[in-house]
């Protein structure tokens, strides 16, 4: 039995008591007494408006049900649902024009553009890497990836490979034609690149086989460092930075007539640490987890130490980079990512702090705690004292000036100047959508980011309208007009509120991690759309995603869509069903095949082994990064077939069981895996098959609620087998 400590009338678990006073007060101005009576505070403040918020979710979706259950899909009443959703308040009255005032936010967020990593913060190891990933090297990159074919003569093999060596030599310099065009002659044929002197400026020349030349934008050459053996040059174009490494010495500057031995891109501008859909937190002894590790990125702390490739690895956050710049004064680039946080939603509950017996809003704690870790940052991370809290799933205009009362009431206790606190609104539940604008204008002063986060948007799509008639499979789901029309006025909504400049207009996540190729060919989308930023699942998919924002000009297309008319509502409320029905059994049967696999995959790994997101092959064998966001629409989508006759609870059930044998398979390689297939009735089978048998009844198709009793009940009978050794 665990021992809760009081401390002004909350009942709080011991190990929150001493992270929150041992660690993360340390070195703070901020009392013990001062910080726990203003989490009292905060909580008797705001716990019942959060209650009233999810109560009217709930109101609002069983209207919603009803009006289908009336009338079927939209397209039967098109002028009706709308009428009725402005009727019942979830499609709410639009604010007259303005523009956001958000102030103090660094030049990440406001005038660069380029990825945006998201690592589970859980995982030390990956969130270092992710901090890290400011700088990617493109050789790398194009070696270890699909950019470049794996066919024939290219295929990477064991060892290295001279002629995919060579392609990769070949498509950077063709990237570097592109970005820092030469006045004559190519980057491939570059015999040397030299820094020469005139007076007290630097400028770079190039030499090539038929004379000396050099950039077609003199300013584009930025900076140098090192030595002509062994240095660095750096360029800069559209705001990020290049670093060509001569290095004649090393094993790719052997083979390189002017020594270059590798290309360092900007990549990570910015980088999303995780709480929510990416992690398994269930209690207080993993929130602890969660939030020391971001503590320990924010006060600059956080190592790990690992084995890879045979080697003991320690990993830590890297410094700032140091050249000289053209005039040989210092110039220093950041050397890491800016980091942004994300807390959880307003839904979930946690009893690390009980009142009156019962669990608080896991969303209030996480406001309280995670920027009470950020006050460590002494302008390592932001320049300008920022704290970025990305808010995910919201509902609504109201829930979004929830959130930044919330975060009002904390800087208030914790001392902070009003607005210190900046939010990263997710454009992911359809109420939001549908009113963005009045969404933005309630955080207008401390917004920093729209976002579409399009894979719970598909979830809750889903789920808004269940009892409209079966949906369309999950990947046509993702090419109908409604998400056409999610993602443009979220663009265009976003500029005529002023963001361009000011904040950030994002877009969401590449979520098959090995797929580099389409990727490449696909998310040039996201830049051209005017989006100046867009998430990407690892380091090397933000090197290579970083190319995007040299190719476009952000700025360039915002100015280009600025005066794009925002699309109506109408597409926005065009549901993803099926009228008439025309799946063959086959197509029904392949597609539940799919959906299951993806949900055992993810689920066995989360409720046996506590991991967040992972990558899961589908049924094609491609690897899907799986989160929660994902895991909702794949048990949206199987509980909509069931809820409208498609397929059987035993039909469901029985592809449940067989897929499992399956993801046994796939996970066959893991010494702790213990496989489902033995026991049906195991508590990681029975989560997975719950959510597709229950989810119709899940709060907004939500997957945290049973994901969370899964996980406490297998951590519960460890720590009991644990006493009884
Ligand atoms: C809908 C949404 O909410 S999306 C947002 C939530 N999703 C995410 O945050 C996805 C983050 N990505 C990940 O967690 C991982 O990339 C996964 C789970 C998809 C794949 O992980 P793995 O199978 O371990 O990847 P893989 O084996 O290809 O690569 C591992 C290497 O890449 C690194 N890596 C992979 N993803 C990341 C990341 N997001 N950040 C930093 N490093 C990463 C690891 O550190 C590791 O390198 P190391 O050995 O030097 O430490
Ligand atoms: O959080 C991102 C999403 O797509 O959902
Ligand atoms: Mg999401």
């Amino acid at each position: 039995m665990t021992t809760y400590q009081t401390k002004s009338g909350l009942s709080v678990h011991p190990l929150l008591v001493d992270f929150v006073e041992k660690e993360a007060l340390a070195g703070l101005s901020v009392s013990a007494d001062q910080f726990w009576s203003g989490f009292a505070a905060l909580i008797a403040e705001h716990a019942p408006t959060n209650a009233a918020l999810l109560a009217k979710r709930d109101d609002l979706q069983g209207k919603v049900d009803d009006w289908h259950r009336k009338y079927g899909p939209v397209v039967n009443n098109p002028q009706g649902y709308e009428f009725f959703l402005r009727d019942i308040g979830y499609v709410v009255p639009e604010p007259a024009d303005f523009t956001i005032d958000t102030n103090g936010l660094d030049p990440e967020i406001t005038t660069l553009c380029g990825p945006q990593l998201v690592v589970p913060v859980s995982n030390a190891r990956y969130a270092l890497n992710a901090a890290n990933a400011r700088w990617g090297s493109l050789y790398d990159a194009y070696y270890g990836t699909d950019v470049i074919s794996r066919d024939g003569e290219l295929a990477p093999g064991k060892g290295f490979n001279a002629a995919r060596g060579q392609a990769v030599v070949d498509k950077a310099a063709a990237f570097l034609d592109e970005t820092f065009p030469l006045i004559s002659g190519s980057h491939r044929d570059v015999t040397g690149y030299h820094v020469v002197k005139d007076g007290d400026i630097r400028s770079l020349a190039v030499d090539t086989g038929a004379g000396r030349t050099a950039l077609k934008d003199p300013d584009a050459f930025v900076g140098y460092g090192g030595t002509q053996d062994a240095g660095q040059l750096v360029l800069e174009h559209h705001g990020l930075h290049v670093i060509l490494v001569i290095e004649p010495s090393s094993a790719t500057g052997k083979v390189h007539k002017a020594g270059l031995s590798d290309i360092i891109v900007e990549a990570a501008l910015t980088t999303i640490l995780d709480c929510e859909d990416s992690v398994a937190a269930v209690d207080a002894e993993d929130k602890v987890g969660v939030y020391r590790n971001w503590l320990g990125l924010m006060d600059g702390t956080l190592a790990d130490t690992f084995e890879k490739g045979g080697q003991q690895v320690t990993r830590t956050l890297k410094p700032d980079l140091t050249f000289k710049d053209v005039n040989g004064l210092p110039l220093v680039l950041k050397g890491r990512s800016l980091l942004l946080v994300r807390n959880v939603g307003h839904l979930m509950t946690t009893d690390a702090v009980l009142v009156d017996g019962k669990p608080i809003g896991e969303g209030l704690m996480d406001a309280a705690v995670t920027v009470l870790c950020a006050m460590h940052d002494k302008g390592g991370n932001s320049a300008h004292g920022a704290i970025y809290i990305v808010k995910p799933k919201m509902h609504g205009p109201e829930e979004v000036a929830f959130a930044c009362a919330i975060f009002a009431s904390v800087e208030k206790m914790l001392g902070l100047a009003p607005l210190t606190i900046k939010i990263g609104i997710m454009d992911e539940e359809r109420r939001t959508s549908a009113n963005l604008k009045a969404a933005i204008y309630e955080a207008r002063e401390r917004v920093f980011f729209i976002n579409t986060g399009f894979l719970d948007r598909t979830g809750d799509e889903i789920h808004t309208s269940m009892e409209a008639g079966a949906v369309l499979r999950k990947d046509e789901i993702k090419s109908e007009r409604w998400i056409g029309s999610y993602e443009d006025r979220n663009v265009l909504i976003g500029l005529a509120c002023g963001l361009a400049g000011r904040a950030q207009i994002g877009k969401g996540m590449w979520a098959r991690p090995d797929d580099m190729a389409a990727m490449m060919a696909a998310k040039s989308g996201h830049p051209n759309a005017g989006a100046n930023t867009a998430w990407v699942p690892s380091p090397t998919a933000a090197t290579l995603h970083a190319l995007h924002y040299h190719e476009i000009d952000v700025f360039e297309a915002q100015r280009r869509r600025h005066n794009e008319a925002v699309p109506s509502l109408d597409d926005l409320f065009s549901m993803p069903v099926q009228v008439p029905f025309s799946l063959s059994r086959e197509e029904i049967t392949r597609e539940l095949e799919n959906n299951a696999q993806g949900i055992l995959g993810y689920v066995v790994r989360w409720v046996q082994q506590g991991v967040g997101c992972s990558k899961v092959p589908d049924i094609n064998n491609v690897g899907l990064m799986e989160d929660r966001a994902t895991c909702r629409i794949s048990s949206q989508a199987v509980a909509n077939w069931l809820r409208h006759g498609l397929v059987s609870r035993d039909e469901v059930t029985s592809v449940f069981e067989r897929m499992a044998s399956v993801v046994d398979a796939q996970n066959a390689g893991d010494p702790i895996y213990r496989p489902m297939a033995e026991n049906f009735q195991s508590v990681a089978f029975q989560a997975a098959l719950d959510l597709a048998l229950h989810g119709a009844d899940q709060p907004s198709g939500y997957t945290e609620p049973l994901l969370h009793a899964a996980r406490r009940k297998v951590k519960a009978r460890e720590a009991a087998k644990k006493t009884m050794q």
